[in-house]
Formats: structure tokens, sequence, C-alpha cells
């Protein structure tokens, strides 16, 4: 089972401002919205005068309802203008939110496509949709909710002390010491509420990765005999998941009732001072009736703030992540050197040398030959780098010592990714289709292609007969991963793919290691025919592809082992003889066995 990383504490110091920094892109209106908001909120001050001199005026002061008329006219237009302010206000935050969510999920995509297909190491599919979907999701309320009240905190209760100093010092001092006791107690529980936080949002990430483990297996597991343990193990993160979101919810509602219990007391504190005050004919009323007023909306932010407070927790766990995914190294992007377009290819590698995170020499000083126009099979044990080989040939992945030259003197690392993967095509074991209409993958290289192109690239790659046995033909919906296709069907789409590009490279990765025999020796045929030509690198498993290669290349422990013609090699009695002799007697025992 995966185990979660340990929560770093107290990250929001370094996160807080980086997302500041990104919510800055929408300056404008993440602004004009906190401006909107902060006027709203003080209109309520004029409100408080407004009625307080509407009573005063009625109660003591004896007028009519004609003389207090223009005031309540007034009361009525800021309650419309109050409430009009703040829905702008809203809608201003929240489209600034959305513009700040859209950029981090591009800017997210960007990065990993950038690092190349090789994940990270720790980092699955489920863990990095998690962050690109729910992560971002979760930045929402702190732009277009903790951040404006923050300004709300600042703006309001410094306003409403401006005004009740100097009608009432002894109030104003009371809602002085009452007030910052709410920050102060926010930030002291902080502390705790983000250690959950953080805790809560890598035990969803795992749950994340789990579903998506189990249901990508759920053959195997169902085969083994597994469903049940599995369903008990899912039962279990999910109750995990459960504890840890109560004890966050728990500590929330904790909170805003200590926060409550805060400024009732303190309102309670103004308005027993007040009762005296007036009983004993210390105080005017309209002085004491507009503090009594004003109390309560002294701590709406504060209060507020309990509630955004949590969205920040949540925000801050889920950018943490965010970050680390855009943190992690990508390679350099390289402009302006292209491989060259007229003539053939030849690869050539020198001296390569690469480790994965782990540190072991998976490639140890590789040295070998691509001929321009020739297919080249590249064959080995189980583990001996031969993939390894074939990503850093795509530019997936660099070497750390060693160059791959292209027509002997350019070299792979100074050239534009863009650029070089233009110029090759690429089938491996398991080639991904789209859901989507036939045709729309066969086009993947070239979305412009006519028809005509289209069915010649099928028929190249053999698959023409039965795409057109299909009731829509090659306007047949597949969906994802190619369901609905036999294995061998989806290799020769794949390989219509990659005759459709007509790339002047082409690199295969056990491209027939799925197949039954007769789905292989179609798809050998079609590879032979797409290899006219081109420069061909096939990893081979099986050595009957490696039979039919001009040139190949035998692997072990990360160099070369052997290199010669299929019929030199067998002749040699090397490691490729062995392999075959292995080959045979597996192909023997089982033929047996039948
Ligand atoms: N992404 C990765 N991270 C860490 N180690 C890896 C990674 N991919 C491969 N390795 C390790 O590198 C070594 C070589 O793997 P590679 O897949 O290149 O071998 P291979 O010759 O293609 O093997 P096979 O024929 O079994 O596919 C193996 O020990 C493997 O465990």
């Amino acid at each position: 089972m995966r185990r979660l990383p340990v929560p770093v504490r107290n990250m929001s110091a370094r996160i807080d401002p980086r997302l500041m920094a990104e919510g800055r892109r929408t300056r404008g209106a993440l602004y004009a919205s906190i401006g909107l908001g902060v006027v709203a909120a003080l209109l309520v001050i004029a409100q408080a005068v407004l009625l307080a001199r509407v009573i005063d005026g009625v109660a003591f002061r004896h007028q009519s309802l004609a003389m207090v008329a223009p005031l309540l006219w007034g009361l009525a237009g800021l309650f419309l203008l109050r409430a009009g302010l703040s829905y702008v206000s809203e809608v201003i935050a929240f489209k600034a939110a959305g513009e700040i969510k859209t950029y981090l999920r591009q800017e997210l995509l960007g990065h990993i496509l950038r690092r190349g297909p090789v994940p990270a190491a720790g980092e699955n599919s489920a863990d990095l949709a998690g962050t690109m979907i729910e992560g971002v999701e979760a930045l929402e309320p702190y732009f277009s909710r903790y951040v404006p009240q923050m300004a709300l905190v600042v703006a309001v209760p410094l306003a409403i002390l401006a005004l009740v100093f100097p009608l009432d010092w002894i109030s104003g001092l009371i809602l002085l010491v009452t007030g910052p006791l709410i920050p102060v107690f926010m930030v002291f529980i902080g502390y705790r509420a983000e250690a959950i936080n953080q805790r809560q949002w890598q035990k969803l990430l795992l749950m994340s990765s789990h579903f998506l483990d189990m249901l990508q297996g759920i053959t195997t597991l169902k085969l083994f005999g597994r469903a049940r343990d599995e369903i008990a193990i899912v039962a279990r993160i999910s109750d995990d998941y459960r504890k840890t979101t109560m004890a966050g919810v728990r500590i929330a509602f904790l909170t805003s009732a200590a926060l409550e219990f805060f400024a009732s007391l303190a309102i309670a504190l103004v308005a027993v001072i007040f009762g005296v005050r007036l009983l004993h004919g210390h105080i005017d009323f309209f002085p004491a009736f507009l503090v009594l007023l004003l109390a309560p909306e002294y701590f709406v932010p504060l209060r507020g703030l309990s509630t955004h407070y949590h969205a920040r927790m949540t925000a801050i766990a889920a950018a943490r992540r965010i970050f680390e995914v855009l943190d992690a190294p990508a390679p350099a992007a390289v402009e302006g050197v292209v491989p060259p377009m007229a003539g053939g290819l030849e690869i050539s590698c020198e001296n390569l040398e690469f480790s994965y995170a782990d540190g072991e020499k998976v490639l140890d000083g590789l040295s070998c030959v691509f001929p321009a126009g020739r297919i080249t099979a590249v064959v080995g044990p189980s583990g001996a780098g031969k993939t390894t080989l074939a990503r850093v040939l795509l530019g997936f992945i660099q070497p750390q010592a060693g160059h791959v030259r292209i027509n002997g003197a350019l070299d792979l690392a100074g050239m534009a990714a863009e650029g070089w993967w233009e110029s090759l095509a690429w089938v491996p074991q398991n080639p991904r289709l789209f859901h989507g209409t036939i045709a729309a993958n066969v086009r993947l290289g070239r979305p412009d292609a006519d028809s005509a192109a289209l069915r010649e690239a099928a028929r190249a790659a053999r698959a023409l007969d039965f795409i057109e046995a299909l009731p829509q033909g090659f306007e047949t919906v597949i969906g994802g991963l190619g369901q609905g296709l036999s294995g061998g069907q989806i290799q020769r789409i794949a390989l219509a793919r990659a005759f459709l590009k007509n790339p002047k490279l082409l690199i295969l990765d056990e491209a027939t290691a799925n197949l039954d025999m007769e789905s292989e020796a179609l798809v050998l045929d079609a590879i032979m025919d797409l290899a006219v030509g081109r420069t061909v690198i096939m990893i081979a498993h099986r050595l009957a592809m490696a039979e039919r290669a001009d040139t190949v290349v035998v692997l072990q422990a990360g160099r070369v082992a052997e290199s010669g013609t299929p019929a030199q090699l067998r002749a040699s009695g090397g490691l490729y003889a062995a392999m075959r002799n292995a080959g045979r007697e597996e192909a023997e025992e089982i033929s047996c066995a039948i």
C-alpha cells in the first residue's frame, strides 16, 4: 500500500505569498472585487448612522414621519446600493478565481507535458489528475472568499473604531481589546488545522490513486479472488479519510463556536455598560444606540474569517502539491535547432550513461549506430536497458553522459524536442488510442490528411479490411484505450497512424509483444512495408522480429554485448544465439505440453 508523505508543518508562510503572486495575474479584477466589497461593507456604517438618526428623531426628538422620510429613503437607497455592490463584487471575484484556476491548470498541464512521459518518483496519474482537478478547484474559495474577507477584516473594524472612539471612548476600548482576540485565536488553532488539512489532502490523493489502481486491475483482482479484500481496503481508506475530514470539521466548528462566544461576550459587555450609563443619564441615546448597532457589525468580518480561514487551509494543502508539481525540474526548452529534413537519418549513440532516481546505471557506456534507411533490432535480456535506450532516443529522458548524434553531427541534446518528434513515429507495446472515431485516431499525427491518404495508410497497416467491416467504418467511435478493438487491431491502427505521418525515423518498442501469431504476422508485414526508405529501430522481445532486421544490436546490462546481421550473430554463438536457443526450447516445451 502507498505511504503518505510526511506533512510539512507551517507551509502557509511560504504558500500564501506564492498564491497571492498567482492571484496578481488577475490583479485588476481581484482588486476591483475587494474594493467593491469594502465599499459595500462600509455602507453598513452609513446605514447604522441613518437608522440611529431616525429612531433618535422619532423617539426622543418628536419628529414626524415626513421629517424623517428623507432619512428613510436614504436608508432604502443604501440598502439597494449595498446589495448591488456585494453582488457585483462576488461576480468579479468568482470570475477572477476562475481565471486563476484556468491559468494554473494550463501551467500544470504544460509543465507535465514539458517534463515528458516519465513520471517523477512517487508520482502517478491519479495523483496528477487529482491535483489538476480537485486541487486547483480547492483554490477557488481562497481567491473568491478568503482574500476579499481579509480586506474586510482590516477595513471595516478600523472604520468602525474611527467612528466609535469620538462618540464613546469606553466602547471603543472594549471593541479594540476584544477584536484582535479573534485573529490571535485563529493563528493559535491554525497550526493544528493546517496539519489536519495537509493530511486530509494527502489521503484524498491516496484514495484516488488506489481507486485508479483498482479499476485498472479489476480483471486481475477478480481472477485472483482478491476483489473482496480490495473492497475492504477501499472501505478502510475511505473510513480513514472520513475520520480526517471529521477532525477538520470538528476544528472548524470549535473555531466558530469560540469566535461566536468572544464576539457575543464583547457585544454583551458594550450593551450592559451602555444600559447602566443610559440609566444614570451619563450618555445620550443617539451615540449609545449607534454604538450598539455598530458593535455586531464590528465582529461580522472577524466572524466570517473563521469560515474562510478553513477555505484557506484547504487551499494551502492543495496548493502545496500544485507547487510541488510545478517546481519539479523540467528539461530546458531548446529552440532553433531542427533535425535535417532532407535525406535519411543516421543515429549514433556515443558512450550513453543513464540512471533513474535510484542511482543504478541502466545505460552504462552504451555505443552503437542505427544506419539510415535500415532496420536495426535491439534485443537483450529483461532489464538490459532496451526501453530506457528507446526513451533516450525519443528525447523523453536525457542521458547523464554521452551523446546521441544525428547524421554524425547534430547532438540530440541541443535539438528542439517538438522538431525532433515531428520527424519520427513511435509505436509502443500498448499504443494509446483515444475516445473518438478511428479516423481521428489515425489522423493524430496529420490532422489535415484527406480520406484517400487515410485509407492508404490503413491499407498499408493491414487495418483497412477490419475497419471497413465495421458498420460505421472509419467513423466508428471507439472508447478510451481502444475499447471495442482487439490488441492486434489496436496495434495496426497505431501503425496506420505511423504510415500517415510518414516519418524519417520509426521507433517500435515491443510492438508485437502482446499479439497472437496471426496478428503478429500481419503487424510484422505492415512494419516491413513501413520500414522501406526509413531508419527503423525496433526493440524486440520476440526474436522473430529481430530475424527480419538488417542489423541486430544485443544489449546486456546497459552495454552493447554484440552486434551484426542476424545470420552473423546466430553463427557467432554469443548471447543472441543463446537467446534463440532458449526461445526455441521454451517453444518446444510449450508445444509438448499442448
Ligand atoms: N521509470 C523508471 N524508474 C526507475 N527505474 C526504472 C524505470 N524504468 C526502468 N527502470 C529500471 O531500469 C532497468 C532497465 O529497464 P528497461 O525497461 O530499460 O529494460 P528492458 O531491457 O526494456 O526490459 P524488458 O525487456 O523487461 O522490458 C530495470 O532494472 C528497471 O527496473
